[in-house]
Protein backbone atom coordinates (compact mmCIF):
# COMPACT_ATOMS: atom_id res chain seq x y z
CA UNK A 1 0.00 0.00 0.00
CA UNK A 2 1.15 3.56 -1.07
CA UNK A 3 -0.15 6.67 -0.01
CA UNK A 4 -2.49 8.13 -2.69
CA UNK A 5 -0.56 9.31 -5.65
CA UNK A 6 -1.30 13.34 -6.66
CA UNK A 7 -0.80 14.23 -10.20
CA UNK A 8 0.79 17.61 -11.10
CA UNK A 9 -1.62 20.55 -11.06
CA UNK A 10 -1.00 21.13 -14.86
CA UNK A 11 -1.70 17.47 -16.23
CA UNK A 12 -5.20 17.75 -14.21
CA UNK A 13 -7.17 19.11 -16.94
CA UNK A 14 -5.48 16.33 -19.12
CA UNK A 15 -6.25 13.47 -17.14
CA UNK A 16 -8.63 10.73 -18.34
CA UNK A 17 -11.85 10.06 -15.58
CA UNK A 18 -10.44 6.99 -14.82
CA UNK A 19 -6.65 5.33 -15.64
CA UNK A 20 -6.42 1.75 -15.07
CA UNK A 21 -2.97 0.35 -14.95
CA UNK A 22 -1.81 -2.84 -14.31
CA UNK A 23 -4.96 -3.35 -12.00
CA UNK A 24 -4.60 -7.48 -10.73
CA UNK A 25 -7.12 -8.53 -7.37
CA UNK A 26 -6.52 -11.70 -5.86
CA UNK A 27 -8.23 -13.48 -3.00
CA UNK A 28 -5.86 -15.24 -0.17
CA UNK A 29 -7.30 -18.96 0.13
CA UNK A 30 -6.59 -21.82 3.05
CA UNK A 31 -3.32 -23.54 2.10
CA UNK A 32 -1.42 -20.44 0.39
CA UNK A 33 -3.86 -20.85 -2.46
CA UNK A 34 -5.12 -17.65 -4.22
CA UNK A 35 -7.75 -17.17 -6.64
CA UNK A 36 -6.69 -15.03 -9.51
CA UNK A 37 -10.07 -12.81 -10.17
CA UNK A 38 -8.47 -10.29 -11.88
CA UNK A 39 -5.32 -10.27 -13.68
CA UNK A 40 -3.14 -6.81 -15.24
CA UNK A 41 -6.15 -5.09 -16.14
CA UNK A 42 -4.96 -1.86 -18.21
CA UNK A 43 -7.91 0.35 -19.68
CA UNK A 44 -9.02 4.61 -19.51
CA UNK A 45 -11.85 5.91 -19.91
CA UNK A 46 -11.87 9.86 -21.05
CA UNK A 47 -14.81 12.04 -20.69
CA UNK A 48 -17.90 11.42 -22.47
CA UNK A 49 -16.77 7.35 -22.97
CA UNK A 50 -18.63 4.59 -22.16
CA UNK A 51 -17.01 1.43 -21.96
CA UNK A 52 -18.85 -2.42 -21.61
CA UNK A 53 -16.75 -5.02 -19.72
CA UNK A 54 -18.05 -7.99 -21.10
CA UNK A 55 -17.31 -11.58 -20.27
CA UNK A 56 -18.93 -14.98 -19.21
CA UNK A 57 -20.15 -15.23 -15.81
CA UNK A 58 -17.37 -15.95 -13.02
CA UNK A 59 -14.57 -14.17 -15.41
CA UNK A 60 -13.84 -11.52 -12.65
CA UNK A 61 -15.69 -8.58 -13.87
CA UNK A 62 -17.35 -7.87 -10.49
CA UNK A 63 -14.74 -8.28 -8.30
CA UNK A 64 -12.96 -5.14 -10.79
CA UNK A 65 -15.81 -3.09 -9.77
CA UNK A 66 -15.18 -3.78 -6.46
CA UNK A 67 -11.77 -2.82 -6.46
CA UNK A 68 -12.57 0.63 -8.24
CA UNK A 69 -14.71 0.90 -5.14
CA UNK A 70 -13.18 -0.19 -2.43
CA UNK A 71 -15.39 -2.59 -1.49
CA UNK A 72 -13.60 -5.62 -1.58
CA UNK A 73 -13.08 -8.15 1.27
CA UNK A 74 -10.96 -8.72 3.98
CA UNK A 75 -8.73 -11.73 1.57
CA UNK A 76 -8.13 -9.60 -1.47
CA UNK A 77 -4.78 -8.22 -2.45
CA UNK A 78 -4.22 -5.98 -4.92
CA UNK A 79 -1.66 -4.52 -7.48
CA UNK A 80 -1.66 -1.83 -10.28
CA UNK A 81 -3.71 1.75 -9.35
CA UNK A 82 -6.66 3.34 -10.74
CA UNK A 83 -6.35 7.02 -10.90
CA UNK A 84 -9.31 9.52 -11.38
CA UNK A 85 -9.07 12.72 -13.13
CA UNK A 86 -8.34 14.27 -10.10
CA UNK A 87 -5.55 11.99 -8.90
CA UNK A 88 -7.11 9.81 -6.34
CA UNK A 89 -5.76 6.36 -6.52
CA UNK A 90 -8.76 4.21 -5.55
CA UNK A 91 -6.49 1.04 -5.03
CA UNK A 92 -4.53 3.04 -2.46
CA UNK A 93 -7.15 5.20 -0.82
CA UNK A 94 -8.42 4.02 2.58
CA UNK A 95 -11.97 3.35 3.76
CA UNK A 96 -12.57 6.74 5.12
CA UNK A 97 -11.57 8.78 2.27
CA UNK A 98 -13.31 6.03 -0.12
CA UNK A 99 -16.01 6.47 2.03
CA UNK A 100 -16.21 10.43 2.58
CA UNK A 101 -14.60 11.52 -0.81
CA UNK A 102 -15.05 8.62 -3.31
CA UNK A 103 -18.26 7.07 -3.64
CA UNK A 104 -20.90 8.72 -4.55
CA UNK A 105 -18.86 11.68 -5.05
CA UNK A 106 -15.91 10.81 -7.62
CA UNK A 107 -17.81 7.37 -8.33
CA UNK A 108 -21.53 7.14 -8.59
CA UNK A 109 -22.85 3.37 -8.28
CA UNK A 110 -25.59 2.76 -10.50
CA UNK A 111 -27.29 -0.78 -8.32
CA UNK A 112 -27.50 -3.91 -10.10
CA UNK A 113 -30.79 -4.35 -8.25
CA UNK A 114 -32.70 -1.43 -7.70
CA UNK A 115 -35.32 -2.88 -5.66
CA UNK A 116 -32.42 -4.36 -3.36
CA UNK A 117 -30.80 -0.63 -3.16
CA UNK A 118 -34.02 1.26 -2.13
CA UNK A 119 -34.66 1.42 1.75
CA UNK A 120 -38.04 -0.35 1.24
CA UNK A 121 -39.82 1.36 4.55
CA UNK A 122 -39.01 4.66 3.40
CA UNK A 123 -40.28 6.66 0.33
CA UNK A 124 -38.28 7.89 -2.42
CA UNK A 125 -38.74 11.52 -1.24
CA UNK A 126 -36.95 10.66 2.74
CA UNK A 127 -33.86 8.42 0.90
CA UNK A 128 -33.13 11.18 -2.10
CA UNK A 129 -33.54 13.95 0.43
CA UNK A 130 -30.81 11.63 2.87
CA UNK A 131 -28.72 11.63 0.26
CA UNK A 132 -28.80 15.22 -0.84
CA UNK A 133 -27.94 16.09 2.92
CA UNK A 134 -25.46 13.63 2.90
CA UNK A 135 -23.07 14.52 -0.39
CA UNK A 136 -24.27 18.22 -0.99
CA UNK A 137 -24.16 19.30 2.45
CA UNK A 138 -27.13 21.68 1.07
CA UNK A 139 -28.78 23.65 3.91
CA UNK A 140 -31.91 22.14 5.38
CA UNK A 141 -34.47 24.60 3.63
CA UNK A 142 -33.35 23.60 0.54
CA UNK A 143 -33.44 20.14 0.56
CA UNK A 144 -36.62 19.23 -0.76
CA UNK A 145 -36.14 21.35 -3.26
CA UNK A 146 -32.83 19.40 -4.50
CA UNK A 147 -34.29 16.17 -3.76
CA UNK A 148 -36.79 16.74 -6.46
CA UNK A 149 -34.61 18.19 -8.64
CA UNK A 150 -32.84 15.12 -8.49
CA UNK A 151 -35.54 13.35 -9.46
CA UNK A 152 -36.33 15.78 -12.51
CA UNK A 153 -33.14 14.91 -13.52
CA UNK A 154 -33.58 10.99 -13.88
CA UNK A 155 -36.80 11.49 -15.11
CA UNK A 156 -38.87 10.52 -11.88
CA UNK A 157 -41.99 11.70 -11.62
CA UNK A 158 -42.74 14.41 -8.72
CA UNK A 159 -46.20 12.46 -7.89
CA UNK A 160 -44.59 9.69 -6.99
CA UNK A 161 -42.21 11.13 -4.42
CA UNK A 162 -44.08 9.85 -1.86
CA UNK A 163 -44.23 6.02 -2.53
CA UNK A 164 -42.48 3.49 -1.05
CA UNK A 165 -40.26 1.17 -3.29
CA UNK A 166 -42.72 -1.30 -3.61
CA UNK A 167 -44.83 0.67 -4.91
CA UNK A 168 -43.45 1.51 -8.08
CA UNK A 169 -42.78 -0.54 -11.42
CA UNK A 170 -39.41 -1.49 -12.33
CA UNK A 171 -39.05 1.81 -14.49
CA UNK A 172 -39.40 3.87 -11.90
CA UNK A 173 -37.16 1.92 -9.52
CA UNK A 174 -34.52 2.02 -11.71
CA UNK A 175 -35.22 6.01 -12.59
CA UNK A 176 -35.44 6.26 -8.36
CA UNK A 177 -32.07 4.13 -7.76
CA UNK A 178 -30.16 6.57 -10.59
CA UNK A 179 -31.41 9.94 -8.97
CA UNK A 180 -29.82 8.43 -6.58
CA UNK A 181 -26.96 8.04 -8.28
CA UNK A 182 -26.54 10.96 -9.79
CA UNK A 183 -26.92 13.39 -6.86
CA UNK A 184 -22.85 13.30 -6.27
CA UNK A 185 -22.60 14.03 -9.44
CA UNK A 186 -19.54 11.87 -9.99
CA UNK A 187 -17.77 12.17 -12.80
CA UNK A 188 -17.05 8.73 -13.08
CA UNK A 189 -20.42 6.02 -13.38
CA UNK A 190 -20.18 2.82 -12.43
CA UNK A 191 -22.68 0.05 -13.14
CA UNK A 192 -22.53 -3.45 -12.82
CA UNK A 193 -25.20 -5.59 -14.56
CA UNK A 194 -27.76 -2.86 -14.22
CA UNK A 195 -29.87 -4.77 -17.01
CA UNK A 196 -30.13 -8.14 -15.24
CA UNK A 197 -33.54 -9.24 -14.77
CA UNK A 198 -35.35 -6.32 -16.94
CA UNK A 199 -37.72 -6.89 -20.00
CA UNK A 200 -36.37 -6.03 -23.26
CA UNK A 201 -37.88 -2.58 -22.95
CA UNK A 202 -36.58 -1.41 -19.93
CA UNK A 203 -32.90 -2.67 -20.88
CA UNK A 204 -32.98 -0.28 -23.74
CA UNK A 205 -34.87 2.71 -21.54
CA UNK A 206 -32.21 2.01 -18.86
CA UNK A 207 -29.17 1.75 -20.87
CA UNK A 208 -30.66 5.24 -22.97
CA UNK A 209 -31.21 6.54 -19.74
CA UNK A 210 -27.34 5.88 -18.64
CA UNK A 211 -26.14 7.41 -22.04
CA UNK A 212 -27.87 10.25 -21.64
CA UNK A 213 -26.76 10.92 -18.10
CA UNK A 214 -23.02 10.06 -19.39
CA UNK A 215 -23.47 12.91 -21.30
CA UNK A 216 -19.98 14.74 -22.24
CA UNK A 217 -18.71 15.31 -18.66
CA UNK A 218 -18.83 11.99 -17.38
CA UNK A 219 -17.63 8.62 -18.26
CA UNK A 220 -18.90 5.62 -18.31
CA UNK A 221 -18.44 2.14 -17.07
CA UNK A 222 -21.01 -0.58 -17.40
CA UNK A 223 -20.41 -4.37 -16.79
CA UNK A 224 -22.67 -6.82 -18.57
CA UNK A 225 -22.79 -9.73 -20.39
CA UNK A 226 -25.86 -8.72 -22.65
CA UNK A 227 -23.92 -8.00 -25.63
CA UNK A 228 -27.46 -6.14 -26.95
CA UNK A 229 -27.91 -3.79 -24.08
CA UNK A 230 -23.42 -3.24 -24.81
CA UNK A 231 -23.96 -2.40 -28.17
CA UNK A 232 -27.17 -0.19 -28.11
CA UNK A 233 -24.87 1.62 -25.30
CA UNK A 234 -21.19 1.84 -25.51
CA UNK A 235 -18.79 3.31 -27.41
CA UNK A 236 -15.99 0.84 -26.45
CA UNK A 237 -16.12 -2.75 -25.12
CA UNK A 238 -13.68 -4.51 -23.24
CA UNK A 239 -13.87 -8.29 -23.18
CA UNK A 240 -12.45 -10.39 -20.14
CA UNK A 241 -12.08 -14.02 -19.67
CA UNK A 242 -10.29 -15.88 -17.00
CA UNK A 243 -9.46 -12.43 -15.01
CA UNK A 244 -8.13 -11.18 -18.13
CA UNK A 245 -8.71 -8.09 -19.81
CA UNK A 246 -8.31 -9.71 -23.98
CA UNK A 247 -9.34 -7.20 -26.50
CA UNK A 248 -10.21 -3.45 -25.59
CA UNK A 249 -12.27 -2.39 -29.39
CA UNK A 250 -14.48 0.45 -30.95
CA UNK A 251 -18.28 -0.69 -30.40
CA UNK A 252 -18.39 0.48 -34.39
CA UNK A 253 -16.06 -2.74 -35.05
CA UNK A 254 -16.58 -4.89 -32.37
CA UNK A 255 -20.05 -5.21 -33.44
CA UNK A 256 -19.85 -4.45 -37.22
CA UNK A 257 -18.31 -5.65 -40.59
CA UNK A 258 -14.53 -6.16 -39.09
CA UNK A 259 -15.24 -7.70 -36.06
CA UNK A 260 -13.35 -8.04 -32.70
CA UNK A 261 -10.06 -10.48 -33.31
CA UNK A 262 -9.74 -11.77 -30.06
CA UNK A 263 -10.77 -15.51 -31.29
CA UNK A 264 -12.63 -15.60 -27.85
CA UNK A 265 -13.90 -12.31 -28.40
CA UNK A 266 -15.50 -13.30 -31.28
CA UNK A 267 -17.01 -16.72 -29.86
CA UNK A 268 -18.94 -14.45 -27.81
CA UNK A 269 -20.09 -13.06 -30.60
CA UNK A 270 -21.07 -16.00 -32.74
CA UNK A 271 -23.00 -17.39 -29.31
CA UNK A 272 -25.61 -14.61 -30.19
CA UNK A 273 -28.78 -16.26 -31.13
CA UNK A 274 -29.47 -13.60 -34.21
CA UNK A 275 -25.48 -14.49 -35.20
CA UNK A 276 -24.45 -17.93 -35.32
CA UNK A 277 -26.24 -19.39 -32.00
CA UNK A 278 -22.77 -21.87 -31.63
CA UNK A 279 -21.63 -21.46 -28.01
CA UNK A 280 -18.03 -21.92 -27.16
CA UNK A 281 -16.75 -25.22 -27.01
CA UNK A 282 -15.22 -26.34 -23.07
CA UNK A 283 -15.44 -24.54 -20.05
CA UNK A 284 -12.98 -21.64 -19.41
CA UNK A 285 -10.48 -22.33 -16.05
CA UNK A 286 -11.17 -21.87 -12.43
CA UNK A 287 -9.21 -18.85 -11.28
CA UNK A 288 -7.95 -20.32 -8.56
CA UNK A 289 -5.92 -22.86 -10.96
CA UNK A 290 -4.84 -20.86 -14.07
CA UNK A 291 -2.56 -22.35 -17.05
CA UNK A 292 0.84 -21.28 -17.58
CA UNK A 293 0.10 -19.43 -21.10
CA UNK A 294 -3.18 -18.08 -22.60
CA UNK A 295 -5.95 -19.14 -20.35
CA UNK A 296 -8.30 -19.94 -23.62
CA UNK A 297 -5.87 -21.84 -25.71
CA UNK A 298 -7.75 -24.95 -24.47
CA UNK A 299 -10.71 -23.55 -26.20
CA UNK A 300 -8.95 -21.87 -29.22
CA UNK A 301 -9.17 -23.54 -32.71
CA UNK A 302 -6.35 -21.40 -33.06
CA UNK A 303 -4.16 -22.23 -30.39
CA UNK A 304 -0.22 -23.15 -31.10
CA UNK A 305 2.73 -24.05 -28.84
CA UNK A 306 3.10 -20.05 -29.25
CA UNK A 307 -0.09 -20.45 -26.37
CA UNK A 308 2.03 -22.05 -24.18
CA UNK A 309 3.24 -18.63 -22.84
CA UNK A 310 0.71 -15.50 -21.83
CA UNK A 311 0.68 -13.11 -25.13
CA UNK A 312 1.47 -10.12 -23.58
CA UNK A 313 -1.82 -7.48 -23.83
CA UNK A 314 -0.44 -5.16 -26.71
CA UNK A 315 -1.92 -2.78 -29.04
CA UNK A 316 -5.24 -3.23 -26.70
CA UNK A 317 -5.39 -7.31 -27.78
CA UNK A 318 -3.95 -10.00 -25.84
CA UNK A 319 -3.24 -12.78 -28.43
CA UNK A 320 -1.12 -14.58 -30.32
CA UNK A 321 -3.32 -15.74 -33.06
CA UNK A 322 -5.81 -12.61 -33.35
CA UNK A 323 -8.10 -12.97 -36.24
CA UNK A 324 -7.36 -10.83 -39.53
CA UNK A 325 -8.86 -7.48 -39.82
CA UNK A 326 -8.78 -8.76 -43.47
CA UNK A 327 -12.52 -10.98 -43.72
CA UNK A 328 -11.54 -12.81 -46.59
CA UNK A 329 -7.72 -13.91 -46.20
CA UNK A 330 -6.09 -15.01 -42.78
CA UNK A 331 -2.26 -15.37 -43.00
CA UNK A 332 -2.12 -17.28 -39.75
CA UNK A 333 -4.09 -19.86 -41.35
CA UNK A 334 -2.87 -21.45 -44.41
CA UNK A 335 -6.37 -22.60 -45.67
CA UNK A 336 -7.46 -19.70 -45.31
CA UNK A 337 -4.46 -17.79 -47.18
CA UNK A 338 -4.41 -20.40 -50.56
CA UNK A 339 -7.94 -19.48 -50.94
CA UNK A 340 -7.51 -15.70 -51.00
CA UNK A 341 -5.12 -16.46 -53.36
CA UNK A 342 -6.88 -18.41 -56.04
CA UNK A 343 -10.07 -16.41 -55.06
N1 LIG B 1 -14.16 -13.20 -1.57
C1 LIG B 1 -13.78 -14.06 -2.52
N2 LIG B 1 -12.93 -15.07 -2.23
C2 LIG B 1 -12.55 -15.93 -3.18
N3 LIG B 1 -12.96 -15.89 -4.47
C3 LIG B 1 -13.80 -14.91 -4.82
C4 LIG B 1 -14.27 -13.95 -3.86
N4 LIG B 1 -15.11 -13.11 -4.50
C5 LIG B 1 -15.15 -13.52 -5.79
N5 LIG B 1 -14.37 -14.61 -5.98
C6 LIG B 1 -14.14 -15.32 -7.25
O1 LIG B 1 -13.70 -14.40 -8.23
C7 LIG B 1 -14.14 -14.84 -9.51
C8 LIG B 1 -14.71 -13.70 -10.29
O2 LIG B 1 -16.00 -13.38 -9.79
P1 LIG B 1 -16.88 -12.16 -10.32
O3 LIG B 1 -18.05 -12.03 -9.41
O4 LIG B 1 -16.04 -10.95 -10.51
O5 LIG B 1 -17.37 -12.68 -11.74
P2 LIG B 1 -18.29 -11.92 -12.79
O6 LIG B 1 -17.51 -11.83 -14.04
O7 LIG B 1 -18.80 -10.66 -12.22
O8 LIG B 1 -19.46 -12.95 -13.00
P3 LIG B 1 -21.05 -12.71 -13.16
O9 LIG B 1 -21.25 -12.36 -14.61
O10 LIG B 1 -21.62 -14.03 -12.81
O11 LIG B 1 -21.46 -11.62 -12.23
C9 LIG B 1 -15.11 -15.99 -9.28
O12 LIG B 1 -14.42 -17.17 -9.57
C10 LIG B 1 -15.42 -15.90 -7.81
O13 LIG B 1 -15.67 -17.18 -7.30
NI1 LIG C 1 -20.67 -9.93 -11.68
Amino acid sequence: MTDAATRPADAATTAPVLDVRGLSVRFRMRGERYVRAVTDAHFTLEAGQRLALVGESGCGKSVLASALLGLLPENAETAGSALLGDGTDLLAADERTLARTVRGRKVGLVPQSPAAHLTPVRTIRSQLEETVRELLRTPRAAVRKAAEEAAGRASFPADHLDRYPHELSGGLAQRAATALALIGDAPLLLADEPTTGLDRDLVEHTVDELARHTGSSRALLMITHDLAAAERIADRIAVMYAGRIVEICDAEDFFGARGPRHPYARGLLNALPEREFAAIPGMPPELGALPEGCAFAARCGRASEACRVQPPFADLLACHHPVSDRPAADPADPAEALEAEHA
